[in-house]
């Protein structure tokens, strides 16, 4: 079987400095905070690899460090130890922090697509929803406006938005702009897509079809996504293998069906019985 697509060795990020207390390699603390000086650990010592084609969830509840994990996945921040090792870029698995600056501007251009939570992040309101995936294509240096206008077109429309190509994203409902965010994500055929809590906030029959939506394009494309989610039943229908982050910190890993049937962790433990 081939290797990872991504591996994540051994990833903190702290905000502050430490000190001798939490820097030591056996610091275990209840919360994310250092109770010497203070430092907030967002994540820390976390690793997993991710392979071709798989949905890899990661799930931990608010503040657990899920979207500090996507931004250093998606290179809007350094970790402050440990590194991001991606495949698709050159041979074999090769550490981003080596990458120039034009490489990671490849990366996150053509091998990686993001999707927020907050479709703020991501799309000018302001703008079509056509335009808001042109954007990206601009980005990654087409020039075509003819062609992308055809290839943004045929996005939405996989995504259920015929006819929406022209509106102002701003005008559009939150499950279709999410569904915006997704056709962006994809457009120039990455390998990997981060969906960052993509279905949090919907109702219940636009998250069912947001989620399937979802799944018709990791049949179709057959490519990596690193799901974030709180949500079990998200999760349970998405991914096969999963970690549970508590205070930044891997608390446990296994496959979906393990977690939710037999979960080793206290904490899992918890998540799982009050999420039945
Ligand atoms: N600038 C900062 N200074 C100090 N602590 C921070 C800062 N930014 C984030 N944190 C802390 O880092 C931890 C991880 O934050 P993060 O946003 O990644 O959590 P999360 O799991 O995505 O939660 P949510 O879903 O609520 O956003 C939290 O405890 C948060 O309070």
């Amino acid at each position: 079987m081939a290797g990872p697509v991504i591996r994540a060795e051994r990833l903190s990020l702290r905000h502050g400095k430490g000190c001798a207390l939490c820097h030591a390699p056996d610091f275990v603390a209840e919360t994310n905070i250092c109770p010497q000086c203070g430092t907030v650990w967002a994540l820390r010592d976390v690793s997993f690899d991710v392979m071709p084609g798989e949905v890899f969830g990661i799930v931990g509840e608010s503040g657990a460090g899920k979207s500090t994990l996507i931004d250093i996945l998606d290179f809007a921040r350094d970790p402050s130890d440990g590194a991001i090792l991606y495949a698709p870029w050159k041979e074999g698995l090769v550490p981003v922090h080596d990458a120039t600056a034009q490489e990671r501007r490849y990366l996150r251009s053509f091998e990686i697509g993001v999707v927020h939570q907050n479709p703020r992040r991501n799309l000018m309101m302001g703008v079509s929803a056509g335009g808001n995936v042109v954007e990206r294509m601009l980005a990654a240096g087409n020039r075509h406006i003819g062609e992308m206008r055809g290839v943004a077109g045929d996005m939405l429309d996989h995504m259920e938005l015929a006819g929406r190509m022209d509106l102002k994203t701003g005008t559009l409902s939150m499950g279709m702009r999410q569904r915006v965010q997704i056709a962006r994500a994809l457009v120039n055929s990455p390998k990997v897509l981060l969906l960052d809590e993509p279905t949090t906030g919907l109702d219940l029959s636009v998250q069912a079809r947001t989620l399937d939506l979802i799944r018709q394009v990791h049949r179709r494309l057959g490519l990596a996504i690193i799901l974030v989610t709180h949500d079990w039943s998200v999760l349970r229908l998405m991914a096969r293998r999963a970690i549970v982050l508590k205070a930044g910190r891997v608390v446990e890993r296994g496959t979906v069906a393990q977690l939710m049937e037999d979960p080793q962790a206290p904490y899992t433990q918890l998540l799982v019985s009050s999420a039945l």
